[in-house]
């Protein structure tokens, strides 16, 4: 044990086919995503991870050493909890039942973490004497993070957890998963191919392709970066964590603050003053100008740097990274309005920004 903060995860590995090669340096706290298509090795990087898959490498996480040359913590000796697609929940066992079980196998000085807590955070006070089969799948999932919470990981690894749900239900179990990663100080990897998942939830992400890493980085900054293949996927574009500063009602309107500007978001009464809002802004929705026309109807018109033009991704489109104060934004422009404006990196432009969607 030393006291380095972080995750350290460095691993190979391969299976007929496929190979897994990842040297990584993650946030010893928060929510890292790892992102990526399906087959890319997102599931094999977690089960490397908790020692569940054989490969050579190292682990650590906050200074607790699980696997190097010469140590490999065995599986049920790593401090860690790891949530599955399927809740598997003992179905004998009440909610309340199916809690104390870890909670009540880890030694008294190392729980930090208490029923009546988690009962709080996943909203399971009403569902304490059910029957696992008497609950819905989102309630089920809930059951079964609280119960993997109750054994006070040293990090909780969670494999698509929302993948077996239907929309509602993920939409439902989406305000728990927030309560989570802004309540624990344990770090949490958590495995998606679902972007609006990562946008809403993640701090840090992690792009996988074949094996490999293709970016990662804080969440703001990755999804800014113009050198990836996602970046003219429909829904790419940044996230922004703004505070809301002001509410204009008779517009319907509130304004987010952030870092360097504000944005003005729709609002049905539903925000209020103070509070913290994510997001996002997708590159197709910004367009640019060379001054700031008073004539137009478009709400949010934000000064910017152009920092990088990069055409060569696709034929016709300049994804087009843009900073405003310092906060990074992505644009997605074709060539010719670059030709016809003479956009140049490091120009000072006008981004007009069509839409902002809450992801909260
Ligand atoms: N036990 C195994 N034996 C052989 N090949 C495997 C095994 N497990 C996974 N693979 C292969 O390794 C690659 C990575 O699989 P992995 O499950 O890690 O991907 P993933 O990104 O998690 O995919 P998904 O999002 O679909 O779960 C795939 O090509 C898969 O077929």
């Amino acid at each position: 044990m030393n006291d380095k903060r972080g995750i350290t995860a460095c691993f190979r590995c391969s299976y007929p086919g496929f190979e897994l090669d990842v040297n990584l340096q993650l946030p010893g706290q928060g929510v890292t995503a790892l992102f990526g298509h399906s087959g890319c090795g997102k599931t094999t990087l977690l089960r490397c991870m908790a020692g569940l898959q054989s490969a050579d490498g190292v682990m650590s996480v906050n200074g607790d050493i699980w696997q190097d040359e010469k140590t490999c913590v065995p599986v049920h000796r790593r401090p860690l909890a790891y949530v599955f697609q399927d809740a598997s929940l003992f179905p004998h066992l009440s909610v309340r039942k199916n809690l104390l079980y870890g909670y009540r196998r880890t030694p008294g000085q190392q729980r930090k973490i208490h029923p009546e807590q988690v009962e709080q955070w996943l909203g399971l006070s009403h569902l304490m004497n059910r029957m696992p089969d008497r609950l819905s799948g989102g309630e089920r999932q809930r059951v079964a993070i609280a119960r993997a919470l109750l054994t006070s990981p040293g990090v909780l690894l969670m494999d698509e957890p929302l993948s077996a749900l239907d929309q509602n239900s993920k939409q439902d179990i989406m305000p728990y998963l927030e309560t989570l990663r802004d309540s624990l100080s344990m770090p949490i990897l958590y495995v998606s191919h679902s972007a609006a998942e990562v946008a809403r939830l993640a701090d840090y992400i992690v792009m996988m392709d074949n094996g490999r890493v293709t970016a990662e980085g804080p969440l703001q900054e990755t999804l800014a970066r113009t050198d990836q293949p996602f970046g003219l996927e429909d829904d790419a574009g940044v996230i922004i964590n703004t505070t809301i500063g002001v509410i204009e009602e008779q517009w319907h309107l509130a304004r987010g603050d952030f870092d360097s500007g504000h944005l003005w978001i729709r609002s049905n009464g539903n925000l209020t003053k103070g509070q913290s809002v994510r997001v996002q802004v997708l590159a197709r929705d910004i367009s640019i100008a060379l001054n700031p026309h008073p004539d137009q109807s478009i709400q949010n018109l934000i000064p910017a740097r152009i920092d990088q033009i990069a055409d060569d991704i696709s034929p016709g489109i300049a994804l087009t990274r843009l900073v405003a104060g310092t906060t990074p934004f992505v644009a997605r422009l074709t060539t010719r309005s670059v030709e016809t404006l003479a956009l140049k990196e490091g120009q000072q432009v006008w981004m007009q920004v069509k839409s902002v969607a809450i992801v909260d």
